[in-house]
């Protein structure tokens, strides 16, 4: 017999052989009966013999039958259809595999098609998909651009469950992978960040990626569900299961008699994404509803549960979620698997922006210029939501116009939204008369023409905040005085179908939402004044023990109460700002147009006394506390929506008296999410301080731009604690020029941020100019040798320092050299840290002679270098001859027992150094009970 006649043979016996094993492991009927019909080892009466079998395993054995009688080529045919159709054979695979199976040459040029429902409803997925998020929101929708044209990369950083910095995401395959996966039990990846920031198009990107298959993942379902639309469906609080949640609320498999699709989801969860975007805006306390977790995926439950079983894995457990929220909105830990918190676009992202949004050349410059001359733009730019409009209203205006500049270098966020509106209320303007190509840009005019819709929108608006809503129906728009033809101006946009059908439209953003609310409170004439304060009050209402009237809260999600309708009531301190916005000085001409001014002069009375009142409460009752750097203040994070708001009245009065409020010689503002844009704020309250200051904003978001707000705030500086803010060198830069000049710094934090050498030279003159200086964290940036160098030679002339941080730079035996060399007479400096920095035996002598004469050092770090016991007599000798150290620590380097017994032998002959910390060298358990026993060496 031939090879080919004995494959033939193989592939009948192969049916006959693996009979039961095909029987119970082939599923998918429905694509084997269409292959075998359309290539025609099939008439359409097999088909009805076979479907007349009740169960699936009979029809199996049907198909079975029957192929095998059609003969050898009709059996190959069907092994090679399960060989095609991988998705719908999963099962199948592993058994191809052992039998070796290869398709003939005869059998491959003969077609299979994929009718599987779960490979349809994987395409329709796809389809559907491709289709909803190939666009970017635009003012309308003729307007439309696509995402690829538009999408620029953000900043996103990852976090571990303390929130520290894990690095950034370099690509969106790695958002959903394994890297920086903090605890693998939990089941969700969450993403937080501002409102703007970019959650939402993250999430579309993510899945435009999938729809075209290009996201490096084996998922074969992607849903994907609006929290706000969750909301919706509390409202008629029916009870859904999560199958209709699944295919009614987001897409429907056609083709599927048999519920393969659901059954491949239950079977295998782990091929499915889900993302859930804008976890705020669930307007419930989720709380009882986590306690009563759905579990089956049969039951019926309300949405809410479904939606919180699925995120805990109580359902679907091992599909991928990823989640978003607005900062400061908090979810149990033990659901968290990863965190990121998007920080928008850097400098360099900011620029692509520009190059895609401006096509002409001449545009791209005029911004890029317009840009640079203002760091408050450019910090305003870096969240995309912001950066948007400014560019957006600019092409706009320019070319209604043919002249327009950015928005002035204090533009506040009111002044960015009256831009948007602006545009949006010009659109539906008459035309430039027919002679003119274009009209001058009155501002006042626009608005007044375009009174009517504005405050049918602003009603609109408030209205929706009230009830808790995000979303309208016509007859809600009706009720406003919302016409037909205002709603294509752009403030609204249609709901897409997969939200459900009774809401039909939602504001273009919601922060533009919050900005008509605010403009509705203030156009009113029919309540009370006061009314302007209603979410002032509501947001202080939880604090009212307290008597703070400005204590804006921010409820965490678990903890928000039936009263307040929003799991976070940063949308409610939005309409706040906005309130203070477009009552302030600057935009009173143009208010004074659209309202009376008396009105208006009276508002703007209520709302200065409530803010001064407020403002004075919450900084008399924020507790002090003593530290190293005198007495403290921690403001709490609403602290910065009472900056933020103060910043947009513009009124100096209050500004001066926020700063004199400030009490305390030093202010701690760490952790509390200070973005680039709100140093402008912090700047302009800080103006009116007389007494120095001390600064803390560790950990935050200020970047290079928010460094240059701050410019004018730094001569009164003490303190300035600046770590983990994304600083460069040119931050360091407007350091160096405003300590250098007032010398009145005493600490300077900058650990890790991305400072250079470049850097390291303009801290060294810092360091080198400011007498006062005692206090400087460089570490964890990148440092090389020079740059080491830089510093140490700079403190070689100080006489003030005493404490410096370098851990975490590459400063190598060079930089070792060049400390040791600094610090060998040095009269003030007692702590220093050369931790993780790449340093030898070789340096690790040099640093050690050097020191042997040092008399003042007391604490001294060289954790995590690569010394080895080439090291060990040096330092010895060093340990020895220094009996000012107290404190030496070693772990993490490379000492075995012999380089140990060296430095015990010299600890014996110091008694003021209580110990060298040597933990995590090569030395075992028994070794070091010996070493623990007889001497002051700690090993844990
Ligand atoms: N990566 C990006 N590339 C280009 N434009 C972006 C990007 N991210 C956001 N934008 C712009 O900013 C707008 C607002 O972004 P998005 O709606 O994603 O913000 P968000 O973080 O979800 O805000 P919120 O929390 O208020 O809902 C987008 O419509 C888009 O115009």
């Amino acid at each position: 017999m031939s090879p080919i006649e004995e494959a033939k043979v193989s592939c009948l016996s192969l049916l006959t052989c693996h009979r039961e094993l095909l029987v119970s492991r082939l599923r998918s009927i429905q694509c084997v009966l269409d292959n075998l019909q359309a290539s025609h080892f099939f008439c359409e009466e097999d088909v009805e013999i076979v479907q007349r079998n009740m169960t699936k395993a009979d029809q199996v054995r049907k198909i079975l039958e029957l192929v095998q009688c059609k003969g050898e080529e009709a059996c190959e045919y069907l092994i090679f259809i399960l060989y095609k159709v991988r998705d719908a054979y999963v099962d199948l695979q592993p058994w191809l595999k052992e039998i070796n199976y290869e398709p003939s040459e005869d059998i491959t040029v003969m077609k299979v098609v994929n009718t599987d429902p779960i490979s349809r409803y994987c395409e329709k997925m796809r389809h559907e998909m491709s289709r909803d998020t190939c666009f970017i929101m635009s003012y309308g929708r003729e307007e439309e651009t696509r995402l690829e044209h538009l999408y620029t990369d953000t900043l996103m950083e990852l976090l571990n469950e303390g929130n520290e910095s894990l690095g950034f995401v370099e690509s969106l395959d790695q958002l959903l992978g394994d890297h920086a996966v903090f605890n693998p039990q939990g089941e969700t990846i969450f993403v937080m960040g501002d409102a703007g920031v970019g959650k939402s198009i993250l999430l579309q990107k993510l899945q435009n990626l999938w729809s075209k298959k290009e996201l490096q993942t084996d998922a074969v379902f992607f849903f994907r569900f609006r929290c706000r639309m969750f909301s919706a469906f509390s409202r008629n609080a029916e009870q859904i299961s999560l199958k209709e949640l699944l295919f009614k609320h987001n897409c429907y498999p056609d083709h599927d008699p048999d519920n393969e699709v659901f059954d491949y989801i239950l079977r295998f969860p782990e091929k499915v994404i889900f993302t859930f975007d804008g976890y705020d805006e669930i307007q419930k306390d989720l709380s009882p509803i986590s306690d009563n977790e759905v579990v089956s995926p049969e039951d019926k439950a309300h949405p809410l549960q479904l939606l919180v079983s699925l995120l805990c894995g109580k359902l679907l457990k091992g599909s991928q979620k990823v989640l978003t929220a607005r900062t400061g909105v908090e979810l149990q830990s033990k659901v968290i698997k990863k965190k990121v918190a998007l920080r928008g676009f850097s400098p360099q992202h900011l620029n692509s922006y520009i190059s895609l949004h401006f096509k002409e050349q001449e545009h791209r410059e005029l911004v890029s210029v317009q840009l640079n001359a203002s760091p408050h733009l450019c910090g305003l730019c870096s969240t995309p939501l912001f950066c948007w409009i400014i560019f957006k209203s600019f092409r706009h205006l320019h070319r209604m116009h043919d002249s327009f500049h950015l928005p002035d270098t204090c533009v506040t966020l009111t002044g960015i939204f009256l831009l948007l509106s602006e545009v949006f209320l010009s659109r539906s303007a008459p035309p430039a008369p027919s002679l003119l190509k274009t009209r001058a840009r009155c501002t006042s005019e626009t608005f007044k023409g375009g009174l009517r819709a504005l405050a049918a929108f602003a009603r609109l608006a408030l209205q929706g905040l009230e009830r808790g809503s995000f979303m309208c129906g016509q007859e809600e728009l009706t009720a406003c005085g919302v016409a037909e033809d205002d709603v294509p101006m752009g403030f609204l946009r249609p709901v897409s179908e997969q939200d459900g059908t009774t809401p039909n439209y939602e504001f273009l953003h919601v922060t533009l939402q919050c900005f008509l609310a605010a403009f509705a409170l203030v156009l009113d004439g029919q309540s009370a004044p006061n009314t302007i304060l209603k979410f002032f009050t509501e947001c202080s209402r939880k604090n009212e023990q307290t008597c703070w009237p400005l204590e804006f809260c921010i409820c965490k999600s678990s903890k928000a109460s039936e009263s307040n309708p929003f799991a976070t009531n940063e949308h409610l301190q939005f309409v706040n700002l906005f309130v203070c916005g477009l009552l302030s000085k600057a935009h009173s001409s143009l208010m004074g147009h659209l309202a009376p001014p008396p009105l208006l002069r009276n508002k703007r009375a209520l709302l200065k006394s409530y803010l001064s009142t407020s403002v004075r409460c919450h900084l008399r009752g924020l507790p002090h506390y003593s530290g190293n750097e005198g007495k403290k203040v921690h403001v709490l994070p609403n602290f910065l929506w009472i900056l933020r708001c103060v910043f947009e009245t513009g009124s100096t009065d209050i500004a001066r008296m926020t700063a004199k409020g400030i009490t305390a010689g030093s202010i701690k503002l760490g952790y509390c999410n200070v973005y680039s844009g709100d140093c402008t704020a912090l700047n302009f309250v800080l103006q009116h301080r007389q007494k120095l200051l001390g600064l803390d904003m560790d950990n935050n978001n200020i970047s290079d731009y928010g460094v240059k707000q701050l410019k004018p705030s730094f001569c009164k500086m003490t303190v300035v604690r600046l770590c983990v803010n994304h600083l460069s060198d040119s931050s360091v830069e407007v350091l160096a020029e405003e300590l250098c000049k007032h010398k009145v710094v005493e600490v300077l934090g900058l650990y890790n941020n991305h400072i250079t050498d470049v850097g390291a030279k303009l801290v060294a003159q810092i360091i080198e100019e400011c007498p006062k200086l005692r206090v400087v964290k460089i570490g964890k940036n990148k440092l090389t040798g020079v740059g080491g160098k830089y510093l140490a030679s700079a403190i070689r002339k100080s006489t003030s320092i005493f404490d410096v941080g370098m851990w975490g730079n590459s400063i190598g035996d060079e930089g070792a050299e060049a400390f040791g060399a600094a610090l060998r007479h040095h009269p003030s400096l007692t702590n220093l840290s050369l931790s993780a920095n790449g340093i030898t035996s070789e340096g690790g002598r040099r640093l050690a002679e050097a020191l042997k004469e040092n008399s003042v050092l007391r604490i001294f770090w060289l954790v995590e270098n690569e010394m080895t016991d080439d090291a060990a007599p040096h330092l010895a000798e060093f340990i020895q001859a220094n009996t000012g150290l107290t404190h030496f620590w070693l772990i993490n380097n490379h000492f075995t027992v012999h380089g140990m017994k060296q430095l015990a032998e010299a600890l014996a002959h110091n008694t003021n150094l209580k110990e060298i910390c040597v933990k995590g060298n090569q030395v075992s358990e028994e070794e070091e009970e010996q070493f623990v026993a007889e001497n002051r060496l700690r090993f844990h």
